[in-house]
C-alpha cells in the first residue's frame, strides 16, 4: 500500500525501481493529472516524494533498514503533467548509522533534460523501529506477505 510504489494506489506514483551499476538505482514515473500542483504541472512536494522512495529504495541493495532523516530537494526546471521522469539515484557514503544518498530526475528519458536534483541522509534503524512505531495491521501484513513487497522483487537480478 506504498503511495509511491503500490499498484493498490489508484493515485500514486507507482514508481518502478531497477538496480544499477554499483549501488545504484534508476526509476520512472508518468506524471498523471492527479500529481498537479500549480496549473499543469507537477506537485513539488510529490516529486520530493518519489526521490525519498528512489533513494530509500538503495537501502533494499544494502539490506541495511533505514529511515529518511533528512532530504533536500532541487527544483530545476518547471514538470508538465503527461512527461516521464526518469530517476538515477546513489550511494555517496556511509558512515557509522548515516547513509548519503544523491539523485537526479531527467525528462522524458535517462539522458532528457536535468530538471531535479536532491541529496538525502537516511540513518539506520533496526528492524523494530517498524514494529514499535507502525500500526499493528499494516505491520502484520508485511510479516505474513513478505513477498508482496515490490522493492524487494525489483532487485531479484540474474546475474
Ligand atoms: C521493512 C520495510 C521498510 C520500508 C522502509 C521505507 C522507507 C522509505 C523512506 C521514508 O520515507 S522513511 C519515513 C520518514 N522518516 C521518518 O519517519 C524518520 C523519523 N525520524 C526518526 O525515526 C529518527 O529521528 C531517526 C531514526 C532518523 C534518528 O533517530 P535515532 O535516535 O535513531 O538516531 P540519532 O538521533 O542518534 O541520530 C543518529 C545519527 O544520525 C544523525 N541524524 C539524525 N537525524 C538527522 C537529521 N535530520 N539531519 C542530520 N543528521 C541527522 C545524528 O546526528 C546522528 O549522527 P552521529 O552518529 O554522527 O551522532
Amino acid at each position: 500500500m506504498c503511495f509511491a510504489c503500490g499498484d493498490e494506489q489508484a493515485n500514486g506514483l507507482h514508481l518502478r525501481v531497477f538496480a544499477a551499476e554499483g549501488v545504484a538505482v534508476t526509476a520512472q514515473f508518468e506524471v498523471a493529472a492527479a500529481h498537479q500542483g500549480a496549473p499543469g504541472l507537477i506537485h513539488g512536494g510529490l516529486l520530493t516524494l518519489a526521490f525519498d522512495e528512489v533513494m530509500g529504495s538503495l537501502q533494499w541493495m544494502m539490506r541495511i533498514p533505514a529511515v529518511t532523516g533528512r532530504l533536500e530537494t532541487d527544483f530545476l526546471r518547471p514538470i508538465p503533467l503527461g512527461r516521464t521522469v526518469h530517476f538515477a539515484a546513489r550511494c555517496r557514503g556511509v558512515h557509522g548509522r548515516k547513509l548519503y544518498h544523491c539523485a537526479e530526475g531527467r525528462l522524458d528519458g535517462p539522458d532528457g533534460e536535468p530538471v531535479a536534483r536532491a541529496s538525502a541522509l537516511f540513518v539506520e534503524v533496526r528492524l523494530d523501529h517498524f514494529a514499535k512505531h507502525g500500526r499493528a495491521e499494516e505491520v502484520q501484513a508485511v510479516l505474513d506477505n513478505p513477498g508482496d513487497h515490490r522493492t524487494l522483487r525489483a532487485f531479484e537480478v540474474n546475474p
